[in-house]
């Protein structure tokens, strides 16, 4: 229930709380705060970045350095996972790596189907990134009958009125919405009766999950706008100087 492909920059979405929707759900969501689980991401890819260098154990200075955050701040998020290192000796890699993964639920077997083949959905479909953290992109959906039956990837568009047999035919677990905003809420309803209880929406419209359902929603409009918030105050002479 986070965003995985967290950058400094999502993290600082996360914690002003513009580009998601409420998480409802699991375990995790419950106990660690959503700022703390996207940082949690970043410090696993240091961590595995770390772990194919051979590097065995880690300072909490060097891998705060290496996440950009501050060393309290990874102490205290590394606390909601229960994981403390030794003082003067550490955090050990591998075994601190694994432990975030368990955390987060990335030792879980996930299988994402991708609804909307077009240019966003063709896009995610191709994506060689997802696989190596855990993300086995397994369908992709059109309703559009020119579209489906496409090569993308190794993927061939399904068609969109199968979905529920076809979700259930792969084990997708988690589905990406890739659509226009008008037919979003119709389809998420089909995911979620179809018992995919994980949604990532790129949809530009709120979205209603019944409770027990993990939506995220992505809005790189939002995120622009943010930043285009910060770059004009970083422009702005301080007033009250
Ligand atoms: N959040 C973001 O940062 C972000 C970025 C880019 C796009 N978007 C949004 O993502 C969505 C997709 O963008 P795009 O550029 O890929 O659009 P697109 O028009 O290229 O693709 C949408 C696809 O959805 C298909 N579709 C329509 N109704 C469907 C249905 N009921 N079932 C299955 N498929 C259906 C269409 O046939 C089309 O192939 C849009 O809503 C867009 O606004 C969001």
């Amino acid at each position: 229930m986070t965003s995985l492909d967290s950058t400094p920059q999502a993290v600082q979405g996360a914690e002003t709380g513009h580009s998601t929707q409420p998480v409802h759900g699991t375990e995790a969501a419950k106990q660690i705060p959503p700022a703390a689980v996207a940082r949690l991401t970043i410090y696993l890819r240091a961590l595995n970045t770390l772990l194919s260098d051979g590097v065995e154990r880690v300072s909490s200075e060097s891998l705060a350095e290496a996440s950009g955050v501050s060393s309290s701040t990874l102490r205290k998020d590394l606390s909601y996972v229960g994981s403390y290192g030794t003082r003067g000796v550490g955090y050990e890699v591998q075994y601190l790596s694994r432990h975030i993964s368990a955390a987060l639920g990335l030792t879980h077997d996930w299988k994402v189907a991708i609804v909307g083949a077009g240019n966003l959905g063709k896009a995610l479909a191709r994506y060689g990134g997802f696989e190596s953290r855990g993300f086995d992109v397994v369908a992709i959906f059109d309703a559009d009958q020119m579209v489906v039956g496409n090569e993308v990837g190794w993927l061939r568009v399904s068609d969109a009125a199968d979905m529920e047999a076809v979700l259930q035919r792969t084990g997708a677990n988690m589905v990406v919405l890739a659509l226009p905003a008008h037919v979003a809420q119709a389809v998420c309803d089909r995911v979620v009766a179809a018992g995919v209880h994980s949604i990532l929406s790129f949809a530009p419209v709120m979205l209603q999950v019944p409770e027990g359902v993990n939506l995220r929603k992505v809005d790189m409009a939002t995120e622009l706008q943010i930043l285009a918030y910060h770059a004009q105050r970083a422009q702005t002479p301080d007033q009250t100087a």
